[in-house]
């Protein structure tokens, strides 16, 4: 390569490699692979190393990738937060090790650690007490995260032991568990807000979030792994040590984690979890190998970007190649088309895998499909898989083009598919009339977490619609006339009949938020569901609202405004509703605020200060008890959360962010009230 060359190239990689920087700290929402960006910051590094004329102070392998927004304090760190150098190859490790070994000799061992996939924080804590947290930013200075970073329970607010350094600061990795991830992710998808791509960038676009509330409502988890302080050397005369004295001061730290006296234990250490990492509640993107001793450790020293004295090895994504039989589209209660990828079964990341998610007509156009294609599919975050490419070289010559289909896939329904501006999904427009639309619409009706109809499943449902004993949801509550037609049915039992109708009966007392839920509105989950019935009180406050009376209720966006009145303008939503009222559903919130309504507060406690929007103290009080919280009087440091209003007075708030104690407002507190866990 000419040096004209290597500066044009070395030019395209920066520009490329700041703007995914930027996607993946500052938007948490990354449009490439991490191997892909590791390997393009590699090839990058090799042309700076082989050019040294061209190499730029600014480089992106010069520096640490940043996270600073405008919207927090800057806070500059006491021990700049560094990176880590990166290997996918055991040759690498090796060369790592023999690095490692020309400068401090053959004495010394590793300590190997899980890599969390998330975002490393660190913690300062003055006397036992935390005092700040703060994000790596560009590894000089962050974004200071406290009262975000408050919220997760795991992190210790004060330590309840003594022998700790009066200053020091720990620091460590902030992650959502998987399982964390998929309910709120799914919760997302259902209330129309974009999901995130997998628990890493989840994590990373919580801790950024203004709303402390919000945050709480996510629940985070940190495992820490550095200790700093002053004289550090003098407490602690290994990493491995400051680990265990860590954990007795209360701090989580993860178990899984080694002492290795070569590189071949740590090459075992690194197979074992490339397996073992699918088992775990979290994900993990590798390993981190660090020289154990603090006096080795200093006289390997830094590098600009990160430490010679430790390194990561990262596993690859599990990708494995197979064939795609065919797609099959399936309808949703909204209508929404899915297209699914029909593979021969291979074994991927311990379970074999049949089937893979497409998401939409737009992404099988990406990939180019064809039938008898062969594919890479690879397990992100989330369960299902995902197809990632094609194997051109392995495409069959008469292999078709997948062409998405015109018309609902339904075979009784045929109604020419619709896509909104702007979406990517397709939908059947014929939701009185498609088969999986009213089926799937009754089944959300009767499930758990809507009117939790007893002795009712979705089965039931699906036999009673084939035998034209249900339409739609009001149906549900005419069965009773039926009793005649019910038993002479196969598979029904006069006890399990008896069973279901008072099931049925029985949901005629589940609230009215339950009730809003159960409708199945497009956008109107669980959440939505309750901040709605809260405000508006009732069905008909709801249906004769306006886009914007909607909109203007806290977090409620366009989107869901938009879905909540086009439901309501619908004249056969308005007859339901009628006769459903006339069946004695709850169609409005019961005045009486005292009873328990839910324990989404249980165990916390509030104190509320000021004047505020939508309720008064009294209502606010009501409705906290309602929801299992406690009042206290005044604020101490064990109190959860300050409730501020207007005109609150400056010394309760002075003495609430002296103690660190969330604050938080009037709508805030109702988001967490319609929190259910
Ligand atoms: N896909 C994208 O668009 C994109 C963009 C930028 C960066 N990235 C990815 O991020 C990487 C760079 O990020 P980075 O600088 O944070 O490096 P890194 O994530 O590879 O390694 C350093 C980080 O590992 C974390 N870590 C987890 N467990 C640890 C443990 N036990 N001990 C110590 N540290 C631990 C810490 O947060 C530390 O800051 C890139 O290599 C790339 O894979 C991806
Ligand atoms: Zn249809």
């Amino acid at each position: 390569m000419s040096p004209a060359e290597a500066a044009i190239r070395i030019e395209e990689l920066t520009r490329e490699l700041n703007e995914y920087n930027y996607q993946y700290y500052v938007l948490a929402k990354p449009t490439i692979s991490d191997y892909n960006f590791d390997q393009k910051l590699k090839e990058l590094e090799e042309l700076e190393r082989l050019f040294p004329q061209f190499l730029d102070p600014d480089s992106p392998t010069q520096k640490v990738g940043g996270d600073i927004t405008q919207r927090f304090n800057t806070v500059r760190h006491r021990w700049p937060m560094l990176s880590l150098s990166n290997t996918y190859s055991e040759q690498e490790l090796r060369d790592f090790d023999e690095r490692v070994r020309k400068a401090i000799g053959d004495d010394f061992e590793y300590v190997c650690e899980l890599k969390f996939d998330g975002l490393s924080i660190s913690l300062t804590y003055e006397n036992g007490v935390l005092k700040q947290a703060v994000t790596r930013g560009d590894g000089i200075q962050g974004d200071e995260v406290t009262a975000n970073v408050r919220t997760i329970k795991s992190i210790p607010n004060r330590l309840k032991v003594s022998g700790y350094p009066d200053l020091f600061e720990i620091r460590g990795e902030i992650f959502m568990h998987r399982a964390a991830f998929e309910r709120l992710n799914n919760e997302r998808i259902e209330n129309g807000e974009m999901p995130y791509a997998n628990p890493r960038n989840f994590a990373a676009g919580t801790i950024k979030l203004q709303d402390s509330a919000e945050v709480a409502r996510r629940p985070l988890d940190c495992f820490l792994y550095f200790l700093y302080s002053d004289k550090r050397n003098r407490l602690f005369d290994n990493h491995w040590e400051s680990l265990q004295a860590v954990k007795s001061w209360g701090f989580p730290v993860c178990e899984h984690t080694a002492r290795c006296a070569s590189i071949d234990e740590v090459l075992t250490f690194v197979n074992t979890w490339e397996q073992g990492r699918h088992g775990l509640s979290y994900d993990i993107d590798g390993i981190v190998i660090k020289v154990n001793d603090y006096g080795q450790q200093e006289e390997l020293g830094f590098t600009a970007k990160s430490p010679r004295w430790a390194i990561s090895y990262k596993y690859k994504a599990e990708q494995v190649e197979t064939l795609l039989q065919s797609v099959s589209y399936q309808v949703g209660r909204t209508g929404a088309v899915t297209p699914v990828a029909n593979l021969a079964p291979v074994l991927l990341a311990g379970t074999t895998v049949k089937r893979a998610s497409l998401h939409n007509a737009n992404e099988i156009e990406r990939l180019d499909l064809h039938i008898g294609d062969t594919v890479y599919v690879e397990k992100g975050g989330e369960i299902i898989p995902k197809v990632m490419g094609v194997n051109l070289t392995k495409r069959p010559p008469e292999a078709q083009r997948i062409v998405y289909p015109v018309v609902c896939p339904e075979p009784e329904c045929g109604t020419p598919l619709v896509r909104k501006t702007g979406e990517a999904v397709h939908y059947c427009p014929n939701d009185e009339g498609c088969p999986p639309q009213i089926v799937g619409r009754m089944q959300h009706f009767i499930s758990r977490k809507a009117m939790d109809i007893e002795g009712m499943g979705n089965e039931t449902i699906e036999t009673l619609f084939k035998q034209g004993l249900l339409h739609n949801i009001t149906d549900i509550y005419a069965l009773k006339h039926h009793r005649e037609t019910l038993v002479k049915l196969e598979r029904f039992g006069q006890k399990s009949i008896e069973n279901m109708l008072a099931g049925i009966e029985k949901s005629k007392d589940k609230p009215f938020e339950k009730v809003l839920f159960a409708l199945g509105i497009r956008y109107v989950g669980e959440t939505i569901a309750k901040k709605l019935a809260l405000h508006f009180k009732n069905v008909d406050a709801l249906a004769a609202a306006s886009k914007m009376e909607i909109e203007s209720v806290y977090e409620i966006g366009e989107r869901i405004a938009e879905s909540v009145t086009e439901y309501f303008a619908n004249t056969v939503h308005r007859e339901q509703l009628e006769r459903l009222k006339q069946h004695g559903l709850q169609l409005a919130i019961t005045e009486q605020v005292s009873e328990r309504r839910g324990d989404s507060l249980a165990g916390k406690t509030f104190v509320i200060s000021g004047v505020f929007e939508q309720y008064s103290r009294e209502e606010l009080t009501a409705l906290i008890e309602s929801y299992g919280g406690k009042l206290l009087s005044s604020i101490s440091a064990k109190l959860d959360y300050l409730v501020a209003g207007d005109k609150m007075g400056p010394a309760k708030l002075a003495k609430a962010e002296k103690l660190g104690i969330p604050i938080i407002s009037e709508a805030a507190l109702l988001e967490l009230m319609a929190h259910t866990d």
